[in-house]
């Protein structure tokens, strides 16, 4: 079967080219104006459509005939009953001026009819009836066709007119005038069927009168008007008296109409969205003629008192509009999904029925329906494309186009940020919101009234240099507080350990170091109160001794300084106190404000006087918290143990931690089983400042985090699960913006590099260590990601996300086991593994150096001429030279040239000018010159001094391990 052409089928279907157009448009069938391809099996599939159509229209008109008719002598009838008129306002608005002309074609049609019906009208007034819209048009009501009478005379003149704006289309005057030359009878039309006496029933010699009035003003004007608009149809109008085989012809076309009429009345009212939708596809050509033919036709609408006003003019602006924004959406619909289905979808998603509905409803006369207000969605931090366009109830592929034509090439499984959805939201018509979950709903508590502060003791953090001391200092504090049974117990480490006093109790922080320091405040977590540096007296003040001075102050932590390993011939605790007071640091002793106490860890003096000063120093600041309400703490260590499970030593800030409460940690959350102190002895309940032991986690937390004893489980849940999922949403969104497409293109264009890591390590403390250090690699042309990071061995999903994203993976303390091994092998991932952080750190300076692919480029400084040679024992031949051109430079390469011939290629040991050493000499100038390695130096060489020069700049390292900067965290 051939392709055809829009107008040829709607030829062979009898109906006009608009007709069908608006049809295909309803069926789902692309189609942009008449002179459109229509497809073998879309044109197979509208023959289908249309047989079944007839037939049912035909069952249709055999049953309801007489109602037809009454319809047909309604819709002559311009004045409707109120409620009938309102049903009818929406289709008036719709069909708007040309209602005018419908009268042209109806009142010809009646003429005959209504002489006839006179006198029946009289006799049988038109009943009415509240109900009309929802019954089935087999089943209409009287009512219900009355209040359709108008709307189908609206259809009429609409036909009309669209048929004359179809060049194949038969001309509206050119049938009056037929059906006037003919006597106005049309003996075909099922409507002279009907018994005279049925019609009557329904007319009102009122009404009668009116058509009659319509009828006289109609047929004096239509040829002009169309002539106005059109005056090259003049040239194609039929010949004005034609053989009964043409009028009978006429008459089945308009008995065609008619049921087309009916069959889209009816659908109007089952699917009032499709018919809003519908008329938007108006074929782009012939907009500018209806619109122009519309201005007539208001101008004499205007003169009709019966007729509303109207604003067809925006109308079809409107849809042009909308209609040059979807070819253009056609497009890439054809790429992305073509058939009918897509075209189906978008038709049915762009105007959703209910939205439609309401539109249908609220319309006015004159008016466009109301555009149907901004809808909104909730979504979190990112959300999954899918789940975007489940959301806005439009198909993924849809969303996936639209991204697509934002420049963000992304699939449905792909998560997007909350900015990129907004704005692809937009284009649906939709407003996006964050969602609102707040979990300080749940974990906010009452202002303590200061009456309810109790003291709490002291939490101290030991920082210094390394090998001053600070283990040692934390032992010694720990043994002097145990009685000797529990000292031969102390295996316990929990992260933080309780030291208790005659006068009081102070907590220490069992992670020594400013790193850990640093990295639980990055996490928000501020525990510490104190912080005790350990300056050992031998050795004094050095780089690791000035970080841990600025960490604490930058957290605006108080320092008790310890001098350490006093007890050490070569200790000069005078000396460390001069070193710190050049960093800020005064002791009392001289006027300043630091508390500094001379201490031997190892040979346990002035243990006690340091943990008095603590005291004393705690005391000035009044710390106090309010021990009698829900407790909440942070993580100070975190695992999984064989038999316990997950375990976290969290520090307790405010209020009372007991066993059964409820909580929430982090992303994790349970009801604590069971408490342990530092000395693994259970316990009930912990009070402010202490470190417990927690058992009853869902999941191991990650150290810093918050701790919140909440209600119940349930709400614990909740604020976990909120927690997880804001989480998740943001690895997502992190993961899905370096697409492999991306980085490839960044990578070929150079715009930027990226090093992505999955780092996974044993213990949380190494885990910070290490991620702290990988983080203060910096460069301006490298990023590093970290994507992930945890604490345990190296997992198929972490295998599985690096290749994802092309990231290395670091084992630190930990290996894979041989199945992770062999998909490691199969998914092309490095994964390399480590025990010392330095040597990561080390390896990934070279992976950056190798990823900026560094290129050396010879960049000769001068050149000098050998015009002496003196030999000095045990240092060599020094050339006496001259320099050419350029500056020579100590430490440069050097070529030795001979005959321009390189004889030799080292570096200048030592430069010189008569007898001082220099770092450079100039043109001009006489210079010794000592090549290294090289004796064999002669009058009239020539030395060429180079260097290599890098064209990308090497990767700066910042900081390293223990080794960062300060500045960097102030
Ligand atoms: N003589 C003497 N030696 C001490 C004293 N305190 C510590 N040491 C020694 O100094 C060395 C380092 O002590 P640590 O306690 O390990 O020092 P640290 O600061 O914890 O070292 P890192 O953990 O490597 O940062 C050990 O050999 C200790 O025995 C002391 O008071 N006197």
């Amino acid at each position: 079967m051939a392709r055809m052409r829009v107008h040829e089928l709607a030829k062979e279907l009898k109906m006009s080219a608009k007709e069908l157009m608006d049809k295909m448009l309803e069926m789902g069938i692309p189609v942009k104006n008449h002179m459109s391809m229509v497809s073998d099996s879309d044109v197979s599939y509208i023959r289908r459509h249309f047989k079944k159509v007839v037939k049912k229209t035909r069952v249709l008109d055999e049953g309801v005939q007489p109602q037809k008719i009454i319809r047909r002598r309604r819709k002559e009838t311009p004045t409707v009953e109120p409620e009938e008129e309102t049903v009818a306002e929406g289709e008036v608005q719709e069909k708007a001026e040309v209602v005018a002309k419908e009268a042209v074609s109806e009142a010809v049609e009646a003429r005959s009819e209504s002489e006839e019906l006179v006198e029946e009208v009289e006799a049988r007034p038109v009943e009415k009836s509240g109900e009309p819209e929802m019954v089935a048009d087999t089943e209409l009501t009287e009512a219900e066709e009355a209040g359709e009478a108008q709307e189908v005379a609206q259809e009429v003149t609409e036909e009309a007119v669209g048929d004359r704006l179809e060049p194949e289309g038969e001309k509206v005057v050119a049938e009056a005038d037929v059906i006037s030359e003919t006597g106005g009878i049309v003996p075909e039309s099922a409507e002279e069927e009907h018994p005279v006496s049925e019609l009557a029933e329904e007319v009102s010699s009122e009404e009668k009168a009116q058509v009659e009035v319509v009828e006289v003003k109609e047929v004096e004007r239509p040829a002009e008007s169309v002539e106005e608009v059109r005056p090259q149809e003049k040239e194609v109008e039929p010949p004005r008296a034609e053989e009964g085989a043409e009028v009978s012809e006429r008459a089945e076309e308009r008995k065609q109409k008619r049921h087309r009429r009916r069959k889209r009345r009816k659908s109007r009212k089952h699917e009032a969205a499709k018919i809003v939708q519908l008329p938007e596809f108006i074929p782009e050509p012939e907009d500018d003629i209806e619109e122009e033919l519309e201005q007539k036709v208001r101008v004499r609408i205007e003169d009709e008192p019966v007729k509303k006003p109207f604003k067809a003019g925006k109308k079809f602006r409107d849809r042009a509009e909308r209609k040059g924004k979807r070819d253009e959406e056609d497009v890439l619909e054809k790429v992305s999904r073509p058939g009918r289905q897509a075209e189906e979808h978008r038709v049915s998603e762009e105007v959703p029925e209910e939205a439609a509905s309401s539109e249908v409803k609220e319309s006015r006369p004159g008016t466009l329906p109301p555009k149907a207000g901004k809808r909104k969605i909730k979504i979190g931090e990112a959300i999954t494309v899918g789940e975007l366009a489940k959301q806005m109830g439009v198909k993924a592929a849809e969303v996936v186009k639209k991204l697509l034509l934002l420049g963000l090439p992304v699939t449905v499984n792909q998560a997007i940020d909350f900015d990129t959805a907004a704005l692809v939201a937009a284009e649906f018509e939709y407003e996006v919101e964050k969602t609102g979950f707040e979990e300080e709903d749940i974990l906010r508590t009452e202002e303590d009234r200061p009456e309810d502060l109790k003291p709490r003791p002291p939490v101290v953090t030991v920082m210094g240099h390394v090998d001053h001391g600070k283990t040692s200092l934390l032992d010694a504090i720990r043994h002097t507080n145990f009685t000797a049974e529990e000292a031969g117990g102390i295996t316990q480490h929990i992260g933080a350990y309780h030291v208790k006093l005659d006068n009081g109790d102070v907590v220490f922080l069992d992670t020594p170091g400013h790193e850990a320091f640093t990295a639980m405040r990055a996490r928000g977590a501020r525990v510490t109160d104190i912080v005790v540096l350990v300056v050992a007296a031998d050795d004094g003040v050095m780089q690791q001794t000035v970080e841990a001075i600025n960490h604490a102050r930058a957290a605006n932590v108080p320092i008790i300084v310890a001098i350490n390993k006093i007890d050490k011939p070569e200790a000069n605790p005078d000396r460390v106190k001069r070193e710190l007071a050049e960093h800020g640091l005064i002791p009392e002793e001289w006027g300043g404000d630091t508390i500094m106490v001379e201490v031997s860890a190892k040979k346990k003096i002035g243990i006690d006087d340091l943990l008095e000063m603590i005291l004393l120093q705690a005391e000035l600041m009044e710390l106090k918290a309010n021990p009698n309400k829900p407790a909440r703490g942070r993580v100070i260590e975190a695992k999984l143990e064989k038999g316990r499970g997950p375990v976290a030593t969290v520090l307790i800030q405010e209020g009372t931690l007991r066993v059964g409460d409820a909580y929430v940690c982090g992303v994790h959350y349970g009801r604590v089983r069971s408490l342990f102190n530092d000395r693994g002895q259970r316990i009930s309940e912990a009070g402010p400042s202490m470190p417990v032991e927690v058992i009853g986690l869902s999941g191991v937390p990650m150290a810093g985090d918050d701790f919140a004893v909440v209600a119940d489980e349930k709400q614990a849940r909740m604020v976990a699960e909120h927690r997880l999922r804001k989480q998740r949403e943001k690895e997502l969104s992190r993961t899905t913006k370096i697409t492999l497409e991306k980085l490839y293109e960044q990578i070929r264009e150079g715009e930027l590099k990226e090093l992505n890591l999955i780092i996974k390590a044993d213990v949380q403390g190494s885990l910070e260590a290490l991620t702290d250090a990988v983080k203060r690699l910096k460069h301006p042309e490298i990023k590093i990601n970290i994507i992930h990071g945890a604490t345990g061995a190296i997992n198929e999903t972490d295998i599985m996300l690096a290749s994802a994203s092309n990231a290395i993976v670091i084992g630190f303390n930990v290996r894979p086991d041989s199945k992770v091994e062999d998909l490691a092998q199969r998914e092309h991932v490095d994964v390399r593994f480590y025990n010392v952080i330095y040597q990561v750190i080390n390896d990934i300076k070279d992976a950056m150096a190798g990823l900026l692919e560094p290129e050396y480029r010879e960049k000769i400084l001068g050149r000098a001429e050998v015009r002496q040679t003196f030999h000095i024992s045990r240092v060599g031949t020094v050339a006496g030279c001259y320099v050419l051109d350029g500056v020579i430079q100590r430490g440069a390469k050097v070529r030795v040239l001979r005959d321009q011939v390189v004889v030799y290629e080292g570096k200048i040991a030592s430069l010189r000018r008569f007898k001082d050493d220099v770092k450079e000499v100039k043109a001009g100038f006489e210079c010794g010159i000592l090549v290294e390695n090289f004796n064999d130096v002669k009058v009239g060489d020539v030395l060429e001094a180079f260097v290599m020069e890098e064209i990308k700049p090497t990767v700066d390292v910042v900081g390293e391990v223990g080794k960062d900067s300060e500045e960097s965290e102030q």
